[in-house]
């Protein structure tokens, strides 16, 4: 769907503005629709839903990969049959293109495209 996950992460380390909201909500139209904008413009968050805590664990595992690979990481919740992935730039406290690359990859690996 989205040319997003083609692309891969800068470094950053602060020093650049966060994404405003208009700008976050350009990029937030190039993700699947399961992605969630927060109220104040700061975050973006997903769930995603298994069978049972293996399948769950096993997807949490590839993210982590992708995350070791982009240097970027996400914040991530779960259960037994479920989990949520939150991402957000530490380093301008609030969103950075990172975040929607990251998260483009990650709609990549829960649809097998
Ligand atoms: C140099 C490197 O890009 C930074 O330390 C990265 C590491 N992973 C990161 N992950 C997230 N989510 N935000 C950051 O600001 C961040 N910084």
């Amino acid at each position: 769907m989205s040319t997003l996950a083609e692309k891969t992460c800068s470094p950053c380390e602060g020093g650049i503005p966060a994404l405003d909201a208009t700008a976050a909500e350009a990029l937030m139209a190039k993700l699947e629709s399961r992605w969630t904008l927060s109220a104040d413009a700061r975050q973006i968050s997903a769930q995603f839903a298994f069978r049972d805590y293996f399948r769950t664990m096993a997807f949490i595992n590839a993210v982590a990969y992708v995350a070791a690979q982009e240097d970027h990481h996400p914040d991530i919740s779960f259960g037994y049959n479920a989990c949520t992935i939150t991402w957000w730039t530490h380093a301008v406290d609030g969103l950075s293109e990172n975040d929607f690359i990251c998260a483009a990859k990650v709609d990549r690996l829960a649809d097998g495209k």
